[in-house]
This record gives structure tokens, C-alpha cells and sequence, in this order.
């Protein structure tokens, strides 16, 4: 059988080096909640490729999807969400979607690590700091005793908390929320991770804090190699730390492109939105600019674009075309956009015929929705090796 993951290739052109295999690469993610009423497609066939060393950033608003897809690559998707057959997550090649309780075990306590918005869910409050980072360094590298003690020292070093042999014996709720964050990065790392996830680490702490921890993930990783998939709604942040974009709406990825290129041509209209909402982009303005009305719940197939109800530039196509991410223009072969508008030097006709011909090629119904279940999805879901 083919590679599930082929026809995804084909069909868009996201993030390639050359000649090089990517640590995490996601391929046409389908991650769905059934409910009595309806099936949420909170992840609805995107596709993500993080490579050695580099910091790739998810960005959308409230409800987009970021946190869904970060908890179906670490194996913690929970009822009743379920990852769809035909779905590709690989880490080092090696496809990890249908993975047991114990292989995801395995991987989180060796191969990737995750970082939540929320410290003191990922700290155990009955125990200090310092026995929980020995607990991961014996479960995970079999590390004990005095050498588990040094090393625990040597990771908040790392993490940059002071007086670290004393803070090692101190309960998390001693621990301001800067620190706590300092501290739960620091058990990642006893992991030894080569993948870190990190969703909304720095949205609940404040500016100034803030700024030291992503600081601190810039130093960790160029002195480890890390890869980092940073999760967050703020276009500030991405534009602090991240090497490449992907901007995601109501369970779509709807433009990709290096950063620096996103920034300086952002091309979805969403994307622009999202732009203006930084703050202090408009000085002359008193308040912020948000986009108006809310992400829609993806509870159908996306067979228009799901942003044309709140797009300035919708026009009738919108709500009849399912846009697909295509290049932007013939020059930009690392940025592309989901967007009826694009390829930019076409005409509106013939762009629109463009994502007419590629979406026929891809766009797949539910097998819940083609009636029986009639494996149209669910052929591709085998294939691991
Ligand atoms: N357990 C669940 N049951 C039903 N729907 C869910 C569940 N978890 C998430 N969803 C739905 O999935 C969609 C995406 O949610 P997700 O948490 O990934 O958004 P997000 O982009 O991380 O938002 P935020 O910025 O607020 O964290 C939402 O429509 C949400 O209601
Ligand atoms: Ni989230």
C-alpha cells in the first residue's frame, strides 16, 4: 500500500529543506469529537513539518484547533476526540498515530516533551520540585541518587533559577509563576527531549516574565538542538521566536510561510487581522483592533472558506469554494495561502478554478457522512510498518 502521507505531499508544499528529513512531520491531522448533536472537526486536515533546530510556530485565534492538534501528536487526545484513519503524525520517520498507552509513555518521556500554558498541571503539588525532576531522570534515564540530585541541580541551573540546590527541596506553591514555568521546563529536560511543545507557556505570566522564559527557550535550544513547536494566539510572540508560521483557523492551517515573509506579506486576509490586532500597530487609535465575530465551531465539511463570513475581501466563490492552500505567487514557493485570491497572478477566475481542481483531488467526506462506512477514509489508516 502507499504511503498515507503521499497524496498530502502532493498537494501542498509546506516547509522543506532540502534533502532533509523533518524530526515531526504531520500529515492531513483529522482530530474529530463526536457528540450526540455533531462532529466537531477540530483539526481538519492540516499538515506540519517541524525540522531539527528550529522554532515553528502555530498561531490562531481562541478555538482555531492549536491545542487539539499538540495534544493528538502527544498521544493525549481524550474522549470522545478521536484521531481519524488516514491521519500521519511521524516522529523520526517512525509513524506514532495508533501508538499504545505505553509507546506514548515512552515517547513523552523520552522524544518529545510538551510544555502547557498552565505550570502547576504538569507539577505535582504533594511533592517538592526537586523529587519530581528526580522522579523523571529515574524513570526516564535511569538516574539515581547523588547523580540524580547533582542533575536536578544542573536543570535549574539550566533554566536559569538561582540557588538551585536550596529551591530543589521547595514545593511548587513556593514557587512564584515565572519560576514554576522555569521548573516544569526543566523537568522536560530531564527527559532529554529532541522535541519540545510548547502551548501558551508564557500567556498567563506577565510581560516582563514573559519576555526571560522565551529568552531562556532560545538559549536551551541552540544549546541543545532543540526542535520547538510553539503554540500561541499572539502575532508578538511568533514574531519573537519563531523561524517559520503557520497560521490556523477553525481547524485549518490558512497560510504558512517563513516569518519574516509572513510578516512582511502576510496574504491571508485572516492573517492581516490577526496583524492588526497586535497592539501598538495603530498608535493613532485608542483601542485595540480585534477581528470582528467569532472562530465558528468546524461542525461541517469545510466545503467554502470558513473565514468568508468575517473577511472584508469575501466575495460570492467564498461560500461555494473550498479554498486550498496554494502558493502565493510563482516566486513564493514557501508561501502559500488557502485563500480564493491566490495564486496572486491569475486571475480571479482562473485562482478559483485552481482551488476547484485541487480540492477535488483532496478533499475527503467523513466516512460518517458518505453513509456506511465504507472505509473511503479509513483505507489509508494501515499502512504502519
Ligand atoms: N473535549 C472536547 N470535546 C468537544 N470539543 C472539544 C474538546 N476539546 C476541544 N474541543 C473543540 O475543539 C476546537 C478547538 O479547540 P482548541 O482547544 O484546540 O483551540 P485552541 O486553538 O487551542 O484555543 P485557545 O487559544 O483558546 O487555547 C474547539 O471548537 C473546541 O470546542
Ligand atoms: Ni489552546
Amino acid at each position: 500500500m502507499s504511503d498515507p502521507s503521499s497524496g498530502a505531499d502532493r498537494r501542498r508544499t509546506p516547509d522543506r529543506r532540502e534533502g532533509e528529513e523533518p524530526v515531526l512531520s504531520v500529515r492531513n491531522l483529522r482530530t474529530v469529537f463526536r457528540t450526540d448533536r455533531e462532529t466537531i472537526r477540530a483539526v481538519d486536515g492540516i499538515d506540519l513539518d517541524l525540522y531539527e533546530g528550529e522554532t515553528v510556530g502555530l498561531v490562531g485565534e481562541s478555538g482555531s484547533g492549536k491545542s487539539v492538534t499538540a495534544r493528538s501528536i502527544m498521544g493525549l487526545v481524550e474522549e470522545p476526540g478521536e484521531i481519524l484513519p488516514g491521519s500521519s503524525i511521524k516522529f523520526k520517520g517512525e509513524e506514532i498515530t495508533g501508538y499504545s498507552v505505553k509507546e506514548y509513555q515512552d515517547l513523552r518521556g523520552s522524544g518529545i516533551g510538551m510544555v502547557f500554558q498552565d505550570p502547576l498541571s504538569s507539577l505535582n503539588p504533594v511533592f517538592t520540585v526537586g523529587n519530581q525532576i528526580k522522579e523523571a531522570l529515574k524513570v526516564n534515564r535511569g538516574i539515581t541518587g547523588e547523580a540524580a540530585r547533582e542533575e536536578a541541580i544542573e536543570l535549574l541551573e539550566a533554566v536559569q533559577i538561582p540557588d538551585a540546590s536550596r529551591r530543589l527541596k521547595e514545593y511548587p506553591h513556593e514557587f512564584s509563576g515565572g519560576m514554576r514555568q522555569r521548573a516544569v521546563i526543566a523537568m522536560m529536560l530531564a527527559c532529554d527531549p529532541e522535541v519540545l511543545i510548547c502551548d501558551e507557556p508564557t500567556t498567563a505570566l506577565d510581560v516582563t516574565i514573559q519576555a526571560q522564559i522565551l529568552d531562556l527557550l532560545e538559549d536551551l535550544q541552540a544549546e541543545r538542538g532543540l526542535s520547538i513547536l510553539f503554540i500561541t494566539h499572539d502575532m508578538g510572540v511568533i514574531a519573537d521566536i519563531t523561524d517559520r508560521v503557520n497560521v490556523m483557523y477553525a481547524g485549518e492551517i490558512v497560510e504558512k510561510a517563513p516569518t519574516e515573509e509572513l510578516f512582511a506579506n502576510p496574504r491571508h486576509p485572516y492573517t492581516n487581522g490577526l496583524l492588526d490586532a497586535i497592539p501598538g500597530q495603530h498608535a493613532d487609535e485608542e483601542r485595540l483592533r480585534t477581528i470582528e465575530g467569532d472562530v465558528p465551531t468546524p461542525n461541517e465539511a469545510a466545503t467554502y472558506c470558513r473565514f468568508a463570513p468575517r473577511c472584508p475581501k469575501e466575495f460570492e466563490d467564498c461560500t461555494a469554494v473550498h479554498p486550498q492552500l496554494v502558493e502565493v505567487n510563482d516566486d513564493e514557493t514557501d508561501h502559500i495561502a488557502a485563500c480564493l485570491l491566490y495564486p496572486e497572478d491569475r486571475s480571479t477566475g482562473e485562482a478559483v478554478a485552481h482551488h476547484e481542481r485541487v480540492a477535488d483531488r483532496s478533499d475527503r467526506p467523513l466516512s460518517s457522512e458518505s453513509g456506511e462506512d465504507t472505509g473511503d477514509v479509513a483505507t489509508d489508516g494501515g499502512d504502519r510498518q
